[in-house]
């Protein structure tokens, strides 16, 4: 038989969709999700589709060239609310189930996010960005570039963000719109990021996060608040001594569950756990101190963009209990957190569940989902029946002309004999007895995992005839504390030594042509590229993206920096720079002779340019091996995952010529 199915492309990437924030009907009998597409200009669209379970249709209930987001039942199921951008600025809109009409209830200036129904469904709560002194009521002035004074005056350290600009001037602010007058209360003020978190029961409080310290700059402890709707004094619940988020209450109001963790020395490379707040009683207690398993989704994969809006921890019905994403050895599922700290799994298997929703009585729950070979759809799981059934197939389409390849699981010793988790993607149109290149995929975070989730690149690279290898060094999540935290202060040492292992663990099967090798990598994958061309010339060739190569000028320039090389390097420039010079690929330029592609957005706030810049410098200045410098203009550190379409599949294009050529 013919196989009339070809290998996945760069350009793929316009056609594929994928569904999320699924939110089921307090009665269960239909959800409400978002679609992400590109339309055929190239740009980002997300929709809000109605699903029914009555009868297993799809109807779209927005449509045009917009963005919208956070559909969210009123608790009755009567009405919905989203957020929208199709008057301009991300405001809220209004729709009554049976109606056609939807209308906007905000007009930030700024914009909004977060939204979320009181339990009386006459109002929401909302976050806005702010700048000092302006109010939600003040119209729609807008915060555009344009609006940037010919001077700023930088006075803090965080002022920045890869996220959100120049932060220096706006606060995340939470605010309460009564539905039917449009009016709006704001809840918050003052040069601190607050986020909304959930109602009480009775309406009266809002639990929200903020980090209010005195000096926000070097204290990073988010705290859990609960604010009284109608004015008066607030509660703090946490005590300042971790960073705690997502705070839901029990059904009866004296209970808060919410995630995060304990800041001692570590902000990135710790797990994050579930908390609850004994409301009369004033105690705080982490109900999973002895589950060994990160709470939160950890996949990194490259069609989706992180960050979508986690549900945090659901409460069960009876109140004894609250169902959390974890992830664990590159599997992300649902557990149920018992009060005694107890835990079950709900739903399972190798797969990325990376968002989930309950009806009313908790009898069902339909979760957004990804594989290896699906970038993402949706499934209703029936917990009586434990029955499972897929709603959607949003790629269905797309992919019967494709011809995918199938991840094998490998398990291999690494540095100290620990055992590594890791995948390999034989090339499509594999055939036993011939060999192949091989390419060693690096992901960033470091904290992170590398999954059973769609990643568009190395299937695009499995395409192009490549071996592709991809594991979890130590650093990464989902094989425990211990192993999050082992990278830190030995970056360029066992993590190296750990991906090495694996490509010598794959170099033993025939099919892998040992000269042919080449290496990739993003952020502090970007790193590990560098540092590994610093180390011989193994490779043949390698692609290094929004990478670092300099810790001691990565310090002061990054977002981040000061904060995350305390923690990761172990080291800062004024007390330690031979330390942060010592892990820095730029000391090994003098090493470097693989071909090496550099790629990095020039709106990176979160690994600047600079970076590259260095890099592609002294090696150019060096003349020993060909380098490559792909700048993309307005690109952040997201780029290669929610970016720019073009300039996303230009990479794709860039890294597969870049590893034809020399590997
Ligand atoms: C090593 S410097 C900062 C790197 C960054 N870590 C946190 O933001 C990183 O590696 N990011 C990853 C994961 O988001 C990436 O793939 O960009």
């Amino acid at each position: 038989m013919t196989d009339t199915k070809r290998g996945i492309t760069a350009e793929d990437l316009y056609q594929i969709c994928y569904p999320s924030e699924p939110q089921l009907s307090p009665d269960g009998t239909k959800a409400v999700f978002v679609e992400t597409k590109m339309d055929e200009l190239r740009q980002y669209q997300s929709h809000i589709y109605l699903y029914s379970l009555e009868d297993n249709s799809k109807t779209a209930l927005t449509s045009g060239p917009f963005r919208d987001s956070f559909p969210r039942w009123s608790p009755d199921g009567s009405k919905l609310c989203f957020v929208s951008n199709r008057s301009g600025k991300a405001q809220l809109w209004h729709l009554d189930v049976n109606e056609t009409e939807f209308k906007q209830i905000t007009n930030g200036p700024n914009g909004i996010s977060s939204p979320v129904w009181s339990p009386d469904g006459r109002s929401i709560a909302f976050a806005a960005f702010l700048r000092t002194g302006q109010t939600l009521t003040e119209g729609t002035e807008e915060l555009t570039e344009e609006a940037t004074p010919k001077s700023i005056t930088v006075d803090k350290m965080k002022y920045k963000s890869d996220d959100s600009g120049f932060v220096y001037e706006k606060n995340k602010q939470v605010a309460v719109v009564n539905i039917e007058t449009g009016s709006v209360t704001q809840l918050t003020e003052g040069t601190y990021d607050h986020a909304v978190g959930s109602w009480s029961p009775d309406g009266k409080w809002l639990a929200i996060t903020a980090n209010r310290s005195v000096n926000p700059d070097i204290q990073h402890e988010i705290d859990i608040y609960l604010v009284p709707v109608e004015g008066g004094e607030w509660k703090k619940i946490t005590n300042s001594d971790g960073t705690y988020a997502m705070p839901t209450f029990s059904k009866d109001g004296k209970k808060l569950a919410f995630i995060g963790s304990v800041a001692d020395q570590h902000l990135y490379a710790t797990m994050k756990k579930i908390w609850v707040a004994e409301l009369d009683a004033g105690t705080v207690q982490c109900l999973t101190a002895d589950w060994d398993v990160h709470v939160g989704d950890a996949t990194i994969g490259d069609v989706r963009s992180p960050g979508h809006p986690n549900p945090g921890a659901v409460w069960t019905t009876d109140g004894q209990g609250m169902y959390v994403i974890a992830s664990e050895k590159g599997s992300s599922g649902i557990y149920l957190v018992h009060l005694d700290g107890s835990v079950t799994k709900v739903v399972g298997g190798e797969r990325n569940v990376y968002g989930f929703t309950f009806d009313n009585e908790k009898n069902s729950l339909v979760m957004a989902v990804s594989d290896s070979l699906t970038p993402g759809d949706l499934f209703h799981v029936d917990l009586n029946t434990e029955t499972e059934k897929r709603l959607t197939d949003v790629n269905g389409e797309l992919f019967q002309e494709i011809r995918l390849s199938t991840p094998e699981e490998i398990w291999y010793e690494g540095a100290e004999g620990w055992n590594i988790q890791g995948w390999i993607l034989k090339p499509v149109g594999f055939q036993e007895g011939n060999t192949y290149p091989a390419i060693l995929q690096i992901h960033g975070g470091p904290h992170s995992m590398y999954g059973h989730t769609f990643f568009h690149e190395f299937q695009l690279l499995a395409a192009q005839g490549y071996v592709v290898v991809y594991t979890n060094p130590r650093g990464s999540y989902g094989y425990g504390e211990r192993f999050v935290q082992a990278c830190c202060g030995d970056y360029g040492g066992n993590d190296y030594k750990d991906l090495m292992h694996a490509v010598d663990y794959v170099c033993q099967f025939d099919y892998v042509d040992e000269t042919r090798l080449g290496v990739a990598g993003g952020s502090y994958g970007g790193f590990m590229t560098n540092w590994i061309i610093g180390q011989g010339n193994r490779f043949k060739a390698a692609v290094t993206d929004r990478s670092i190569c300099n810790w001691i000028s990565f310090y002061g320039v990054s977002d981040i920096g000061y904060y995350f090389s305390a923690e990761e390097i172990q080291a800062n420039p004024f007390e330690n720079p031979e330390k942060m010079w010592h892990h820095s690929p730029l000391r090994l330029v003098a090493n470097m002779e693989t071909p090496l592609l550099i790629m990095h957005g020039e709106r990176d706030y979160r690994c600047p340019i600079e970076q590259a810049e260095q890099l592609y410098m002294t090696l150019r200045h060096r003349g020993k091996a060909p380098v490559s410098f792909i700048r993309f203009p307005g690109a952040n550190h997201e780029m290669s995952r929610s970016g720019d379409p073009e300039q996303r599949v230009l990479r794709l294009q860039y890294t597969v010529d870049w590893f034809n050529q020399y590997v």
